[in-house]
């Protein structure tokens, strides 16, 4: 039993021991668990204690940052704000005094607003501080610091004629109290007329002018298509009118209408670019009004920051640059450029001219080009303007509108100046410039006295108008536009005449003034329905007047061109043309009517390089067939050699021509052509050359001898030269060596045997070689002639030649200083001429060429002119033809 009880004791003893144990392990991983708490609640007790200096670091580093992001951020603000500025405002509205000058905006670039000084950014790049102004508003200024206010309005409007052309800013200053106000150093403007005073009074007549300037722009300008003027310009890149802006400076209390009318223009006259700036008068609310408020030391600009205002403008600066501007204003505008009249290069002869030919010829008052049609209606135009107001380049200018659109088949061009002066040459192909303009047929240059040119020419359109009207009667229609539809294969262009100084066409009472009028009053009435159009200019009012003698004539020229001061060219009533600025024409339509008046700006045309520029281009788009047109120069003496009737000419392979010709100078004609003499074997065909000018009568005869010659294969036919004026000596010999082996030379000593051997030869059977004498000044013999010589002297001789040598191929072509030594050679003054069949007067006046040598009674009207001859072949000719002798035969 004790055992078990020891047994029961020890095992109680082992329980309460493994128990006891278990308790101290719980016991100490209790307190190992407390310490680490206690660890932990310290470390947190700690780390809490030190979270507030932390979190106040943190912030004032945030802080910092947000302070320094910020200044960047203003910084850069600023300078972008400046930038923007700048870009809105550049150049003369918003560059610095020291380095201001005018900087017009270009053609469809706003001006911009225009600062007045620099907003304060604190810690920012100061930022211009800018005022809408041209075509966006109007300024009142208010405030008390009078001197600051005058610097804002000085500054503002030298920023604003520095934005604009020159003349495209129009000031009116209204200052009843003479304050100044900014505006006295822009008086040089007055000269101008770009600045106006207003006296006192004047507000109300002042404000109405703007109202209706505003209403005339809506209504005329504007017209309904455009909101302002700055979309129109925008639009367009034209602006037609200039801005006006109204300085307004204190005055009485205005009344009820001024207050109206300055209500009007605050609402509608940004929009017309009407504009005002006023101190001392209250505008009303509008959001288009910038307020500046001028208080000594702050100026503020509504709804901005404080503004540091710009100092003034120096003075010399606004009086220079206003002095400059007027000046440049008063030289007169600036010319609008030629391509402006051209279509681009890749439209260029695209138009049809079937029914009219339409082109601008300058730009209108609304910056639109003004188009001069040439048609049906109107079918042909006057141009008129003294000299030197930009007629022949306005006629380049058109011409070249024109050309530019249709080609040389549906547009050709005739152009005769009778003034002198070479510009029109070079339409034609010339050493310099080998290009030509392909439109161009013909162009007469210094025709000045050469009216036979003008009468051929009006010849030749008169052929043209036949020629259309016969193919539109086979074709029964009636006009121009219809002959093209039936025969589309024909070559129908339509023509355009410009006669430059035609008053000299019709000046006299001759038969070519006459012929001249006659043709020109048809080419006009039926030209119209026939493509055929006639321009006529003229410097001299005695031109229109020449012209007002025939009221039919006149009427036909419905479309009147006007350069400034022109007189007569537009109705009676009408002298828009009086107040024509420089480079500008009244076009008008309506038979000079006040009515159809409309101003075009002319541009320059007429240089040379604004001119090859575009001829150049013509120029080679031209047909492969095309030829350069035919130039007349009544300056020029033609040569023999140039001449295509002399180099057509040939000698036959065998025999003799049956009727060689002479040539005797070169025709005034639209078409090069030789005066040609025929010698057939009949009675008369004898030449007398009548006149004292020595180098005129051997020109005649030496081209005479050397166009025979070129007929004769060498020893064909036999030439005897005869010279008896020593003046004549080198000419004469100088066609003597041309002629080489078949020539004989004789003189005053040996001329009597010519005249004896001649004669005898004609004794002699048979038709014999042809033989042409040629002799100079032959009246110089008369004493040698005179001598018997045989049975006869040396003058019956000449006689028996002159008339029985044609027949038997011998002629003679002789020159005779004077009708009557002719005569006398003859046989005495009332001798029979008949054996002379053609003559060529030079110095020799019509009325000495009466009697046999001419038909009728009196002679032919002829007044001598240098180097000019009158011709007349009694076998061909009704009326003598004028001929200009070939000079510089080789
Ligand atoms: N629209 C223009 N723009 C710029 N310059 C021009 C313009 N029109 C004419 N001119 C210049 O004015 C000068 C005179 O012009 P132009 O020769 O055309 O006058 P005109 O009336 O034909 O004179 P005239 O009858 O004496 O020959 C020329 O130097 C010409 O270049």
């Amino acid at each position: 039993m004790a055992d078990r009880r020891a047994q029961l004791a020890a095992r109680v003893r082992q329980t309460l021991g493994e128990a006891l144990g278990a308790t101290r392990t719980r016991l100490a991983a209790a307190q190992t668990e407390l310490a680490a708490e206690r660890g932990r609640l310290d470390r947190v007790r700690q780390a809490a204690a030190a979270v507030p200096a932390r979190v106040g670091a943190e912030r004032d580093r945030r802080l910092a940052e947000i302070d320094a992001q910020h200044s960047a951020r203003i910084a850069e603000l600023s300078r972008r704000a400046a930038d923007a500025a700048r870009r809105e405002a550049p150049g003369a509205a918003t560059a610095d005094w020291p380095q201001w000058h005018p900087t017009p905006a270009r053609r469809a670039e706003p001006p911009g607003p225009l600062r007045v000084g620099t907003l304060a950014v604190p810690r920012g790049e100061p930022v211009p501080a800018l005022v809408p102004l041209l075509d966006a508003g109007h300024v009142e200024l208010t405030g008390g610091d009078r001197v600051a206010g005058e610097a804002v309005v000085a500054a503002l409007l030298l920023r604003a004629v520095g934005r604009a052309d020159p003349g495209a800013v129009r000031l009116t200053g209204y200052d009843p109290e003479h304050l100044g106000g900014g505006l006295a150093g822009f008086a040089p403007l007055g000269t101008a007329g770009l600045l106006t005073f207003v006296g006192p009074g004047g507000l109300g007549r002042l404000l109405d002018d703007l109202v209706e300037e505003i209403h005339r722009i809506n209504s005329t300008v504007l017209a309904g298509e455009h909101r302002s003027l700055r979309e129109l310009a925008a639009a367009t890149g034209r602006r037609p009118e200039p801005w006006r802006m109204a300085v307004l400076l204190g005055g009485e209390e205005p009344s009820r209408h001024e207050r109206s009318q300055l209500d009007r223009v605050v609402r509608t006259g940004a929009a017309c670019g009407v504009h005002l700036v006023v101190r001392g008068l209250t505008l009303p609310e509008d959001a288009t009004v910038a307020r500046i408020r001028v208080e000594p030391g702050r100026v503020e600009l509504a709804g901005a920051p404080p503004v540091n205002l710009d100092p003034a403008p120096p003075a010399t600066l606004v009086t220079e640059t206003c002095r400059a501007l007027a000046a440049r204003v008063n030289a007169g505008p600036e010319p609008t450029p030629f391509t402006d009249l051209l279509p681009p290069p890749d439209q260029m002869w695209r138009e049809d001219s079937a029914a009219d030919l339409i082109a601008p010829i300058g730009e209108g008052t609304d910056g639109q080009p003004v188009l001069v049609t040439l048609g049906d209606y109107p079918p042909h135009a006057l141009i008129g303007g003294p000299s030197g107001t930009g007629k022949t380049n306005l006629i380049f200018a058109w011409i070249g509108a024109l050309a530019a659109r249709y080609s040389p088949a549906e547009l050709e061009f005739y152009l005769l100046d009778f003034k002198e002066g070479v510009s029109f040459a070079r339409f034609a192909q010339g050493r310099r410039d080998p290009s030509w303009l392909p439109h161009m047929r013909l162009v007469g240059i210094n025709v000045n006295t050469d009216r036979e040119f003008g009468l051929a020419l009006l010849r030749f359109l008169a052929e043209e108008l036949r020629r259309r009207a016969d193919a539109a009667k086979k074709y029964e229609v009636t006009k121009l536009a219809e002959l093209r539809e039936v025969d589309p294969a024909g070559s129908w262009p339509r023509i355009v005449a410009v006669v430059d100084e035609f008053q000299m066409l019709l000046a006299g009472r001759d038969a070519v003034a006459r012929e001249a009028a006659d043709l020109l009053e048809d080419l006009a009435r039926r030209g119209r329905s026939q493509g055929i159009h006639l321009v006529l200019a003229s410097q001299d009012v005695r031109g229109i007047e020449a012209l007002w003698g025939r009221p039919a004539l006149v009427a036909q020229f419905t479309l009147r061109i006007a350069l400034p001061k022109a007189l007569r060219i537009l109705a009676e009533r009408n002298d828009a043309a009086q107040s024509l600025p420089r480079h500008h024409a009244v076009v008008n339509a309506e038979s000079g009517l006040a009515e159809g008046n409309e101003i075009a700006r002319i541009p320059s045309a007429s240089d040379w390089e604004t001119w090859s520029g575009l001829q150049h281009r013509l120029w080679r788009m031209r047909p492969p067939d095309a030829a350069p047109a035919r130039l007349f120069d009544g300056d020029a003496i033609p040569r023999l050699v140039d001449a295509p009737d002399y180099q057509a000419l040939s000698a036959p392979e065998t025999g003799t021509l049956r009727a060689p010709t002479a040539l005797l100078g070169e025709i005034i004609d639209v078409q090069a052509r030789s005066a040609v003499l025929r010698l057939p074997r009949a009675p008369g065909r004898n030449l007398a050359v009548l006149g004292t000018r020595v180098d005129e009568a051997c020109a005649v005869l030496a081209a005479a001898g050397r166009s025979l010659a070129r007929q004769h294969r060498p020893g064909a036919a036999r030439f005897s030269i005869a010279c008896l004026d020593p003046d004549a000596d080198s000419a004469a010999r100088s066609l003597y060596t041309d002629l080489g082996d078949d020539v004989a030379w004789y003189d005053e000593e040996t001329v009597t045997e010519l005249m004896a051997e001649t004669t005898a030869g004609l004794g002699t059977p048979g038709v014999g070689t042809p033989h042409y004498l040629l002799l100079f000044a032959v009246d110089a013999a008369a004493g040698a002639l005179a001598a018997r010589v045989g049975g006869q002297t040396g003058l019956e001789q000449l006689r028996r030649i002159l008339h029985d040598g044609p027949e038997r191929r011998t002629h003679v072509l002789a020159w005779w200083r004077g009708v009557a030594r002719m005569r006398a050679d003859l046989g005495g003054p009332a001798a029979r001429t008949d054996q002379v069949g053609a003559w060529v007067a030079l110095d020799t006046h019509g009325g000495e060429l009466g009697a046999s040598l001419y038909p009728g009674t009196g002679g032919p009207e002829w007044y001598p002119r240098p180097w000019r001859g009158l011709f007349f072949d009694r076998a061909v000719h009704r009326t003598g033809q004028t001929i200009i002798p070939y000079g510089h035969q080789r």
